[in-house]
């Protein structure tokens, strides 16, 4: 399996590529973009002027605006990277800008509320394929993006109903470039297995730790002092931006409970087992579950170590 990006195109896939919010994935986006040759002319969007400097002082895209519209104007792709609870007001903002034929697409957690929230404002002849990339860190902003960090990760593709087969295919072809392996489901299915796999565990890891802070008989100190194993891992995902995840469960909410209900009722089985003294009922889960864990790196989605901030080629 490749570790590093290949070669950068002969001709770049898209001519004017706008990335709306410019932090960990947008400036990911960028990176390996401009590595690549995949764009032609890479234009920044953000609403945060300091963030709008940093991309200049690091020169990471030609151009860098806190103008929306201006900033999609004349864009062959249009990225939008904010968190999911400003993509209404972002589409609307950005939509007198887009021209006909452009095509709208972004990285969200979730994906239905996303499409609910973009959809309504695109005018006639613009393309809508909304994407997520199965990739990130619990680091935010852009000096935290990397190159390589969509290298070997799934991205996964939602279009509605009747979406331009053209337009899917080439956003399709800028994530592949990018080193990912693309699926396509249906926004409903890809909300309940992300709640599963990636939004209630978040939930667990902030969970965790702040019980484990407001206990009075373990002190701050002991905390971070004996945090080596398990709970260490536990407090790089708690560390997550709390913006983005605030609006993750705003935005899933159904899913996100659905699989709370379900974790409850197990759990409530785990603390019967261990009350009860039924090793076997342990036993059994954690032989499954151990399993699962190696097949995932057998398949190539892990590194043996839980580093996933660590990149990947040292850029
Ligand atoms: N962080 C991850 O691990 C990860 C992984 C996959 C997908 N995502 C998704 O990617 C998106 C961005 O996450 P991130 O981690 O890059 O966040 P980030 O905080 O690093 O960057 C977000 C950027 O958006 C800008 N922004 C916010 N509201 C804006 C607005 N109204 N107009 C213009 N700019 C605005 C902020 O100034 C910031 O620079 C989110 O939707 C998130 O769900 C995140
Ligand atoms: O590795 C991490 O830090 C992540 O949390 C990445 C992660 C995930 O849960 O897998 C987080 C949110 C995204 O939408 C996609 C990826």
């Amino acid at each position: 399996m490749p570790e590093r990006l290949g070669p950068p195109r002969a001709a770049p896939l898209f001519g004017r590529v706008a990335i709306i919010g410019f932090g960990l994935i947008g400036s990911s986006i960028a990176r390996a973009a401009r590595h690549l040759n995949l764009a032609g002319t890479l234009v920044a969007v953000d609403r945060d002027e300091a963030v709008l400097a940093r991309v200049r002082e690091l020169g990471l895209a030609e151009e860098a605006t806190a103008d929306l519209a201006a900033g999609v104007g004349d864009a062959d792709l249009a990225i939008i990277c904010v968190p999911v609870g400003a993509y209404g007001a972002v589409a609307e903002a950005m939509a007198p800008g887009l021209k006909p034929g452009a095509i709208v697409s972004d990285v969200g957690s979730v994906k239905a509320s996303v499409i609910a929230q973009v959809q309504p404002h695109l005018p006639a002849g613009v393309h809508f394929v909304p994407a997520h990339p199965v990739a990130g860190t619990e680091h935010s902003g852009p000096d935290a993006g990397f190159a390589t960090l969509f290298l070997n990760r799934w991205c996964i593709l939602t279009p509605t109903e009747g979406a331009d087969q053209g337009a899917v295919d080439r956003v399709r072809n800028f994530w592949s470039a990018m080193g990912a392996n693309v699926e396509t489901m249906t926004a409903q299915h890809h909300d309940l297995v992300l709640a599963i796999t990636s939004h209630v565990p978040h939930l667990i890891a902030y969970n965790i730790v702040g019980t484990a802070a407001d206990l009075e008989t373990v002190t701050q100190s002991e905390v971070i002092k004996f945090s080596a194993g398990g709970f260490r891992d536990f407090t790089r995902i708690a560390a997550s931006d709390p913006t983005m995840w605030r609006d993750v469960f705003l935005h899933n909410k159904e899913a996100v409970l659905e699989m709370l209900g379900r974790l409850n009722e197990d759990i409530a089985l785990l603390a019967r087992a261990i009350r009860w003294g039924e090793g076997d009922k342990l036993f059994d889960l954690f032989t499954r579950t151990r399993a699962i864990r190696r097949g995932i790196i057998s398949v190539g989605q892990e590194t043996p170590e839980p580093d996933f901030g660590r990149r990947r080629d040292g850029q």
